[in-house]
């Protein structure tokens, strides 16, 4: 049996993935589980005990799990690439029109109307007036699996679209529409654009990514939206930008206590993948990634260690080493297993960065007691076995 601990609101369909017969869930429990599905809860001052294998965060951002740490003790993190991009790419579309067309605050002046309703529609209306969107410039910083999309879609809502992405992936940039302007300068991206979208993941990188330098470069009036995470954006600078006007508007789905309440500011409480049809991708995805792992030893979508799988070849055990991206590693798990006689029939191995995984499919009584003397090798994380 594997012990599954559930982090967050994850949506009973997906739970019920894990079959009765094999899983037992807990709720935010995390001493001697086997692993965690979970959402956006911060698990960066948590303590994870030896028997954790996997975390799967069921969405995209991984900046509130301690990515590093967990592979260096040999826990795979799972995410969900793309499960949840239409619902952002759509809440984005939202941002785009609130900030255009005053929408939030045009709705807050007609809750406000208690007589002559109609008329006073008519007289005050005006204040609200907003350019359409259409023939203007929209800058999407980041291609990825949202970003691409919020490109695609204003292209076909008739914007002129300039998308940066240095490290874009080869699958986004064949799905970028041909109308789509790629420019491998920010600046041009920055001088051009009527309004500003960002979709990247917060990292040491991009962390305050949009700060006074870069909005003095941008139009006077541009309006920024922030449907990825806090921190991309410097909140004083932003703050100061739509003091003195020159943002005009800012449209968060991140929010915090210095935007909250903020001149010109709309906050949206991170809705961006809260759609059941995006809650339920992710999870789905985040459930089956983690099962695969703990009952197969494959990885698929892992943000620490490299894509590693192997059909299993039958009437064998089979073994999985995550270990540390250095030389003779193989030499060492080689040399263990023929000083127990035991025969590889398949195996393979992929690294990624500082990190490494190998599956080794063996027939010959490969015990416990030998498991453990695999992994005092230094440089090895973790050493699984599974009948
Ligand atoms: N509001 C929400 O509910 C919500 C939902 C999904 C994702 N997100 C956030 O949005 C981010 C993007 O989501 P996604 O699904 O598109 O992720 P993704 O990983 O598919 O795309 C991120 C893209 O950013 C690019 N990138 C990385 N560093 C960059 C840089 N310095 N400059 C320009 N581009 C850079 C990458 O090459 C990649 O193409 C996630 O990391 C997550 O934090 C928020
Ligand atoms: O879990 C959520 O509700 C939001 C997820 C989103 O921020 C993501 O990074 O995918």
């Amino acid at each position: 049996m594997y012990k599954v601990a559930l982090f967050n609101k994850i949506p009973k369909e997906s739970q019920n993935m894990l079959s009765e017969n094999k899983y037992i869930l807990v709720n935010e429990q995390i001493s001697e589980v086997d692993g965690i599905v979970m959402r956006s809860m911060d698990i960066h001052d948590m303590k994870f005990s030896r028997q954790l294998k996997a975390i799967a965060r069921s969405g995209a951002g991984t900046n509130n799990i301690p990515v590093e740490r967990c592979a260096e003790e040999g826990i795979v993190v799972f995410n969900s690439p793309g499960a949840n991009a239409n619902a952002v790419c759509e809440l984005t579309f939202l941002g785009l029109l609130i900030s255009s067309r005053k929408i939030v605050d045009s709705i807050n002046w007609t809750k406000n109307l208690k007589q002559d309703v109609a008329v006073t529609v008519e007289k005050g209306k005006s204040q609200f007036v907003g350019p359409e969107i259409k023939g203007k410039t929209l800058g999407v910083i980041g291609l990825g699996n949202v970003g691409h999309l919020v490109a695609n879609l204003g292209v076909k809502l008739g914007m002129e679209v300039i998308g940066y992405d240095p490290y874009i992936s080869v699958k986004n940039a064949l799905s970028l529409s041909w109308d789509v302007q790629y420019s491998d300068s920010l600046d041009e991206l920055y001088k051009r654009a009527d309004y500003i979208t960002i979709h990247v993941p917060l990292n040491d990188e991009t962390r305050n990514y949009i700060h006074k330098d870069n909005i003095k470069l941008m139009k006077d009036g541009v309006k920024l939206l922030n449907f990825a995470r806090d921190g991309l954006v410097n909140d004083n600078d932003i703050l100061e930008a739509l003091e003195s006007g020159k943002v005009s508007y800012f449209v968060s789905d991140l929010p915090n206590e210095r935007l909250v309440g903020a001149k010109n500011v709309v906050c949206i409480p991170h809705l961006g993948g809260s759609t059941p049809e995006a809650e339920n991708n992710c999870a789905e995805m985040a459930v089956s990634q983690l099962t695969e792992y703990l009952e197969h030893g494959n990885i698929r979508n892992s943000v620490n260690f490299p894509e590693c799988t192997m059909d299993r070849y039958p009437n064998t055990k089979r073994i999985v080493v995550l270990n540390k991206n250095i030389p003779n590693m193989i030499s060492t798990l080689t040399s263990v297993l023929a000083k127990y006689n035991i025969n590889i029939i398949g195996m393979v191995n992929k690294s990624q960065g500082n990190f490494a995984c190998n599956i080794i499919d063996v027939n010959g009584e490969f015990t416990e007691e030998q498991v453990r003397e695999m992994e005092d090798f230094p440089g090895i994380l973790r050493v699984m076995l599974i009948n």
